[in-house]
């Protein structure tokens, strides 16, 4: 990713020298329980909010300079005594401040919890923050937002926001992205949803019929979930009441939540290219085919770009998250910085609280983990006492690969005008699209927001699949030589498909590998997220928020309904409607809640 060490000047990270509040602190000491107010909530200004990183022989304290410019680490109130864990019961902790993590924090925040965030990093976002250099201001994953609009029902985004009180000033994008594929095949997807049917059409008019039927049942899907209030399908209060408003839609999406995209499209479409088509579009959100795409999780994608549109907040994907942590602490809840989990505390079975890496421990009624479920069940909690429902999980997904990503500033004058946002690059042969480096992400945000980058620069954020074992065992000066080769060969593939002089109008450069996802973001291998071992049925296997651990819950895109920012927010929703149910903050019948739950689990195993 790109919180990242280059390749071209010395720099290290403020996580190579961390100083701990509690040592910065004398107060602190000796593993005393803190209660924080308004701890580290981010300054308004974005000034400052740099990676951590520093130059040079005043290292440390320019690291420590640009932390305090980036948070307020101002206000540390101790509890009194030793145990201080009454004096200062969260009803729950969230393990990171990830989109999923951060959703989560705020929903039960609005619904009356005092939530205390804890996250391992600077800043708030995970793979959705952001890092400054030299002017430049690069978004660290996607920057595609679905769900961001003022429409409907699934603009997830705008939502949690609102909850908040919050709203960002948006940019639409034109062209959710362009395709670049082998045979010359070149696809605009339009905002507007018959231009990019007609531009499909004209590709393949023989497939007229079946191109009509298969995006319409996308939107049969994508109606059926916009006509439904989202929250926790693990609630049966819930669950109950949307089937009897709202039947039709509820047994559509029952019908299709164990179908996958590739079989729907196989029904109405033969012609292989075409099929293929469809493939790029599952694996640039799934990293997986048609055929291991979940229908709803297509549907979603493929819709939502041209019901609400893909809409860029001003500032870049980092405001998102900046704008939900300062809205969680105006609710009265808390997130602490450099925070780092090391392991879930279990009390008679129960999760009750967390262990931090400098010796602090904090408890609540719940804890909910916004670390992927092989962090989670693998360091958080031992792996040994793996619960099977986690065995089973483990089993039927696996870590997806991790990215490569190269942040580069570039003269404006190398892009030819018009250039589109987000492409997708394919060269020569579909049969390389799963395999690592196989294909080319890009996006260049500053085509829509020219204020991430000085006046006649732009962005440009290329990422090509890469798993982190091609990156492991190597001493640091041939890891530094092999970023640079293998970002290299992927820059000169850009250059030759799209961009003439792309090499020599770069004027910045980062390269981020699958372990700077893992160190930075602390993502297991630094996965993007779960990818069904097999053919998966759908999202029947995938688990909800609850775990068989009592009192602890997931959030992120380890849970249904997978990867993406949209995605990992209703999984926050989700969770924070089961957690508020459990603590009292929302109806509950425990009757119905146990059946249900016996219910889901069972589905689980016919996945
Ligand atoms: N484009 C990319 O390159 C890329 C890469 C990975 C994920 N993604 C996307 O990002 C989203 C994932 O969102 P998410 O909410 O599930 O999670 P996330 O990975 O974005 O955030 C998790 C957060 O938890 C923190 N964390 C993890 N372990 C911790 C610990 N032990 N102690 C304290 N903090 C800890 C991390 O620092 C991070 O901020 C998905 O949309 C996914 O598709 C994108
Ligand atoms: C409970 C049971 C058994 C039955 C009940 C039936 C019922 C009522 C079911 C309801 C189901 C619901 C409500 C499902 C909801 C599903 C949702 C909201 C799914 C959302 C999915 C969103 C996804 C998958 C978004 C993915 C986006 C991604 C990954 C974007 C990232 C983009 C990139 C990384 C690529 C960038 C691209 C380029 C080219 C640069």
């Amino acid at each position: 990713m790109s919180i990242l060490s280059s390749g071209v000047s010395f720099r290290r990270s403020i996580f190579s020298k961390p100083e701990p509040v509690s040592s910065r602190n004398p107060r602190n000491q000796n593993r005393r329980i803190l209660c924080l107010n308004h701890l580290n909530s981010l300054n308004s200004s974005s000034d400052g909010l740099e990676f951590g990183v520093s130059r040079g022989k005043d290292e440390k304290r320019s690291s420590l300079f640009r932390l305090k410019s980036a948070v307020d680490v101002g206000e540390v109130v101790e509890t009194s005594g030793t145990s201080g864990r009454d004096s200062c019961s969260y009803d729950a902790i969230v393990i990171g401040s990830g989109i999923g993590g951060l959703v989560a924090a705020t929903q039960l925040a609005v619904k009356g919890a005092k939530v205390l965030v804890l996250e391992k990093y600077v800043i708030p976002g995970g793979s959705s923050g952001f890092y400054e250099r030299d002017g430049f201001k690069f978004d660290v994953g996607s920057s595609v937002m679905f769900g961001f609009s003022d429409k409907g029902n699934l603009n997830l985004i705008t939502q949690a926001l609102a909850a908040v009180g919050a709203r960002l000033e948006v940019i639409p994008d034109p062209t959710t992205v362009h395709f670049h594929l082998p045979n010359g095949l070149s696809v605009q997807v339009h905002r507007e949803y018959n231009k990019f049917i007609s531009e499909l059409i004209s590709k393949f008019p023989h497939e007229k019929e079946g191109i009509l039927k298969f995006y319409g049942v996308c939107w049969q899907v994508y109606n059926a979930l916009n006509s439904l209030e989202l929250k926790s399908l693990e609630e049966p209060i819930y669950l109950f009441g949307q089937f009897f408003k709202k039947p039709v839609e509820c047994l559509t999406l029952a019908y299709y939540l164990p179908q996958n995209a590739g079989d729907i499209a196989r029904k109405y479409i033969k012609d292989p290219e075409l099929l293929s088509f469809i493939d790029a579009e599952c694996f640039i959100v799934s990293t997986v085919n048609g055929k291991r795409t979940p229908m709803i999780n297509a549907s979603m994608v493929v819709c939502d770009r041209h019901f609400g549109g893909i809409n860029y907040p001003v500032g870049g994907v980092g405001e998102i998250a900046k704008s939900l942590a300062k809205g969680l602490t105006k609710k009265g809840s808390e997130i602490l910085y450099r925070a780092n989990a090391t392991s879930i505390i279990i009390e008679d079975g129960k999760a009750v609280g967390v262990n931090l890496s400098d010796g602090r421990q904090f408890y609540a009624k719940t804890i909910i983990s916004n670390a992927t479920r092989w962090d989670t069940f693998g360091k958080l909690l031992k792996k040994e006492n793996l619960p099977k429902e986690e065995k089973k999980f483990q089993e039927a997904y696996v870590k997806a690969p991790s990215f490569l990503s190269i942040h580069v500033g570039v003269k404006a004058d190398v892009l030819p005008p018009d250039t589109d946002c987000h492409h997708f690059i394919l060269e020569d042969d579909w049969k390389n699209l799963e395999i690592p480096y196989g294909s080319i992400f890009l996006s260049i945000p500053t085509v829509l927001d020219k204020s991430l980058a000085p006046e006649g620069n732009h962005i440009l954020h290329i990422f090509t699949t890469s798993s982190v074992e091609d990156w492991e065992g190597l001493p640091r000066k041939d890891y530094e030589e092999k970023k640079e080769r293998v970002a290299g060969e992927i820059i000169n593939r850009l250059e030759k498909k799209l961009f003439p002089g792309l090499k020599s109008s770069i004027v910045f450069k980062e390269v981020g590998t699958p372990k700077t996802h893992r160190r930075y973001l602390a993502r297991d291998s630094g996965t993007y997220g779960p990818m069904p071992q097999n053919v998966p049925k759908g999202l029947l296997g995938m688990p909800f928020n609850t775990t068989a651990i009592d009192g602890l819950y997931c959030v992120g895109d380890s849970c249904f309904p997978g990867q993406g920012v949209i995605a990992v927010a209703f999984s926050g929703v989700m969770c924070a409607h089961r957690v508020a149910a459990d603590l009292g903050f929302e109806k509950k019948n425990p009757v119905l809640d146990a059946a249900l739950l016996q219910l889901l689990g069972w589905f689980r195993t016919l996945a």
